[in-house]
């Protein structure tokens, strides 16, 4: 417990209250308020927070922390006189609230991954590979919060300030010694990881996304780019696959190392390190222009080479010094490759050497990160992705093709309310790559789901697919489990770890992970009895619902 004065000590405060309270903890949301709480009342794009200042002071707050909008509204309610105030209370709670915790983030080995895809993925990496290493990792972002021993699902892919402080106290008193989070560019644009100085930052590419919110391509990179600074990070890994990856190692202010994984992935062997040089650098013997090199130069280059796609993927792992190790996975698509790389090298660069990696894993980096390329049955191959936009949506069919001896049978649909404009290319892009495609419902929330499909099916009448619409989410996933032959590949794309499906009228529990382990179970029993469905039966059923073309 820390007093008030102490909280902001050294900060640009304009007001504060006589009384110098002692804190217990810190929340910007009324409702979370426990006593001896500093109440954070911040403004809002729907309300000032200021208007709960009533009620967090009811629940027991002891002093409430805001702005001068804040101000007038807590004066209006009676409460100025427990109010310290500041210009902008948002970018420093997390200063604040760092000290009222004690500062846990600076007993934490700690990494923070962002850039527009990956982030998830590459967290749940490092996260297996700490534990490989022995070591108690608190793991946050988009699917769930695992931390202190215990699990919850996360509402934010990066909690605000106050909330994050709190949940590194409770990780680091239950013995925890490090932290991954996935940061994403709204919490960069906000502060909300601030004043916490990750020891290895990473960044996995950019492309085009949330730009509701930044407005420009440059905006959202710049967002990226300010985790590369020494106020957020010691230490940076730049994937180098990207344009925008290539700019950042450029101009970031904190030491970086590159990665470069494209040419591999992609089955160009080793042609990124060509030269051999005996310390490779990402400006020696790289494929980029001169103009590059110079960017580059000095910048210590890690690379991977020896790609095997497959069931298992192999790869090989070569540090700027020439060590090498090679890995294998279960985790399907060459964009993965670039994850798994990127995990590798960021624990690597937080100083654990490559072999030791090596052996803590027996080479093998096996994670479930739920929804994301998730395989749930072999015979068939049962996947369960959260792709939901056409690039996505591509990546993963094309990571699956080259692995599929049978057919490739993908399932879609498409959330309501949002990026309309999407669909009619989604669409194309399965009935173009899949063989068989079921369009159903995603989450609709409180849009007509007849006339989503309707405008998926606008696309997929441009491809080759065959193409059946199930309206019902459950009946389509059981249909394309049951109906598939031992070789073919179902995708079930679009909501990944979700667990409920908004729609008119509220929500359900919906869950593709357990429809498609219910329908294999049924596969296996029906195998195992003996009673393999007849081919006219199986024939009759796939037809139900198919849409015919003229
Ligand atoms: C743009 C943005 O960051 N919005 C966040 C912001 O909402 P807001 O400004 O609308 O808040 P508000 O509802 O006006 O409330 C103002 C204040 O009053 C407080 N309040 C409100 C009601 C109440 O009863 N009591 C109370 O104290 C709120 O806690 C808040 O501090 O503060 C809210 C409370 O902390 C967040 O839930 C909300 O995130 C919304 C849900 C959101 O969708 N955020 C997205 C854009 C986001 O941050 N996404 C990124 C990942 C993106 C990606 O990579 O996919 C993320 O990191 O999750
Ligand atoms: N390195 C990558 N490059 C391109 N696509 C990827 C990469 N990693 C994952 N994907 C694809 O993007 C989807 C989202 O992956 P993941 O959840 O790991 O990324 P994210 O950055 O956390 O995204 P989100 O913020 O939407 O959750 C995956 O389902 C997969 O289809």
């Amino acid at each position: 417990m820390i007093r008030l004065s102490e909280a902001v000590e050294d900060l640009q405060v304009h007001v504060v209250p006589e009384a110098d309270p002692l804190l217990c903890g810190v929340t910007a949301n009324s409702r979370r308020v426990v006593p001896g709480d500093l109440f954070a009342a911040l403004p809002g794009e729907h309300v000032h927070g200021a208007k709960f200042a009533g009620a967090a002071v009811a629940a027991g707050a002891v002093a409430i922390l805001t702005d001068a909008a804040g101000l007038k509204q807590a004066d209006e309610a009676g409460l100025a006189e427990t109010c310290v105030v500041m210009d902008d209370p948002a970018a420093e709670l997390g200063l604040v609230a760092a000290r009222i915790y004690g500062e846990p983030a600076r007993s934490l080995r700690s990494f923070g991954v962002t850039g527009t895809n990956g982030k998830t993925t590459t967290a749940y990496i490092i996260d297996y590979l700490l534990r490989a290493l022995k070591r108690k990792p608190a793991l946050i972002g988009t699917v769930e919060l695992r931390l202190a021993g215990r699990t919850v699902p996360a509402t934010l892919t990066t909690p605000m300030p106050a909330d994050l402080q709190r949940l590194l106290r409770e990780h680091a008193d239950w013995g925890g010694d490090s932290l991954v989070m996935e940061v994403s560019s709204h919490a960069l644009a906000q502060g909300r990881t601030d004043p916490i100085c990750f020891s290895v930052a990473g960044f996995t590419n950019l492309t085009q996304d949330h730009l509701d919110f930044h407005k420009t391509m440059e905006n959202y990179y710049a967002a990226k780019r300010s985790l590369f600074t020494p106020a957020r990070c010691a230490r940076g890994v730049v994937c180098i696959d990207d344009a925008w990856g290539e700019k950042l190692v450029g101009e970031a202010q904190v030491p970086v190392v590159a990665l470069r994984v494209s040419e591999a992935a992609r089955g160009g062997g080793d042609a990124a390190g060509a030269a051999n040089s005996a310390r490779d650098t990402a400006g020696s013997g790289n494929t980029a222009g001169e103009g590059k090199a110079a960017i580059f130069a000095g910048v210590p280059l890690w690379r991977v080479s020896e790609v095997r796609p497959g069931v298992r993927t192999s790869f090989t792992l070569r540090a700027p010094g020439g060590e090498e190790a090679s890995f294998s996975t279960n985790l399907p698509g060459s964009f993965n490759i670039q994850n798994l790389a990127l995990a590798l090298v960021m624990v690597a660069e937080s100083g654990v050497e490559l072999g030791e990696l090596a052996r803590a894993t027996n080479g093998k980096i096996d994670p479930v990160v739920p929804g994301r390329m998730e395989v749930l049955s072999d015979y068939p191959r049962v996947i369960v992705d959260f792709a939901h936009n056409t690039a996505a949506l591509e990546n993963a069919m094309g990571a699956l093709t080259s692995t599929t001896r049978g057919r490739l049978i993908v399932l879609t649909g498409s959330a309501g309310e949002r990026d309309a404009d999407k669909r009619p290319a989604m669409g194309e892009a399965v009935a173009k790559a899949a063989d068989l495609v079921y369009i159903t419902d995603d989450d609709p929330h409180d849009e007509d789901p007849d006339g989503i499909r309707r405008d998926l099916l606008r696309g997929t009448a441009r491809g080759t697919a065959r193409v059946i619409e199930i309206a019902d989410r459950r009946q389509a996933i059981a249909q394309a489990i049951a109906q598939a032959a031992p070789d073919d590949t179902v995708l079930l794309a679009g909501r990944g770890h979700e667990t409920k499906q908004p729609m008119r009228g509220g929500e359900v529990d919906l869950d593709d992970r357990v429809e498609a382990r219910r329908a294999i179970a049924v596969r296996q029993e029906a195998e195992q009895g003996g009673t393999p469905r007849g081919k006219a039966e199986k024939v009759a059923e796939e037809k139900q619902g198919e849409i015919t073309r003229d």
